[in-house]
């Protein structure tokens, strides 16, 4: 199990991560969700073995990890780290940079771990490429395949999709993420993208300025949304005073996402007025205006600009 306790880090007087801690049990993942520069990378770093804590600690199992000032070679042998510039060796082919990490000594034992690596990360066709002549989202599944070689029991991922297109992408993901789950690997992976954060999931910690803004469940995280930070990872959302909707008295107010709002025939108070309509495949994203603030919601059909309507929540979360 691995244990995180970061009291505090800088890398000079800025503090850039505070009061983060939790735990993962084998063939656990978590995510790091967050906007750029809110401390994801460091973190992992961190982790690592990077960067040296100072204020804190870190466990496996029942071994303190030392970081950087006590280890001659930074990094720890059991983790992997796949970073943002990933780590591998462009005049050389896909299958040597895969066999450079594994045994040598059991030629056809590697070539077999080999196929099965390319086939996790789909790059069976690649195999005999010079690495520098892959594009940036192949090369950046070489270097998942590589993390990958001598099983590692954690796995930390900076962005592990960044460069792949959404075609491929969410192919990718459901096979990575269920091969770590098949083979008890715990995972770490700093993330801007909550679709891959809620679906693959077990818990998620979204932080702001490099603190702890919520942690739990993907469920618990898209259910507990209060405030415009948390909600704007999860598309366009509207924070709203409660007593719109109820008749309470309260100066309460809630994000409602534009799937819980729809055109009412009803004389309700959010009364709107038409700015845009935006075509989203099975539904059109419509913006609006409601005295000075901006309101979405989602509708089957575009509106025309100035039409006016009243709207009412249709469903909550
Ligand atoms: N080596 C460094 N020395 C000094 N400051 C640094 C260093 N690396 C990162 N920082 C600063 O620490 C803060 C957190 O950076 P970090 O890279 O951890 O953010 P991030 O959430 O991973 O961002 P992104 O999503 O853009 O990769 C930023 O303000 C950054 O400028």
């Amino acid at each position: 199990m691995l244990k995180v306790e970061i009291n505090s880090f800088s890398y000079s007087e800025k503090t850039i991560l505070k009061d983060i801690d939790f735990t993962l049990k084998p063939g656990e993942h978590l995510s790091i969700l967050g906007e750029s520069g809110c401390g994801k990378s460091t973190l992992l770093h961190l982790v690592y073995g990077l960067l040296h804590l100072e204020l804190g600690s870190i466990y496996f199992n029942d071994k303190k990890l030392l970081g950087p000032t006590k280890t001659l070679i930074p990094g720890e042998s059991f983790m992997k780290l796949v970073a943002q510039e990933f780590n591998i060796m462009p005049f050389t082919t896909v299958t040597e940079n895969l066999g450079s990490h594994l045994s040598g000594l059991e030629e056809e034992k590697d070539a077999q771990r080999i196929d099965e690596l390319l086939e996790v990360v789909e790059m069976e066709a690649f195999k005999n490429t010079l690495v520098k002549n892959l594009s940036g989202g192949q090369k950046q599944r070489v270097a998942l395949a590589k993390a990958l070689a001598n099983t590692p029991e954690i796995l930390l991922l900076d962005e592990p999709f960044s460069n792949i297109d959404t075609f491929r992408k969410n192919k990718l993901q459901r096979k990575i993420f269920s091969y770590l789950k098949e083979n008890n690997i715990s995972c770490i992976t700093a993330t801007h993208d909550s679709d891959e954060a809620l679906a693959f999931s077990d818990h998620i910690l979204m932080l702001k300025n490099g603190t702890k803004e919520l942690f739990g469940t993907p469920e618990f995280i898209y259910k507990n949304v209060s405030t415009e930070y948390q909600a704007g990872f999860f598309g366009e959302a509207n924070l709203l005073p409660n007593n719109l909707f109820s008749t309470e008295n309260s100066s309460e107010e809630i994000i409602v996402f534009p799937h819980q709002l729809k055109i009412s025939e009803e004389k309700t108070q959010l009364k709107v007025s038409v700015k845009k309509s935006y075509f989203k495949g099975n539904h059109y994203l419509i913006e609006s205006d409601f005295k000075d603030k901006t309101i979405f919601f989602n509708n089957q059909f575009p509106l025309k600009k100035g039409t006016i309507c009243r709207l009412k929540i249709s469903e909550m979360i």
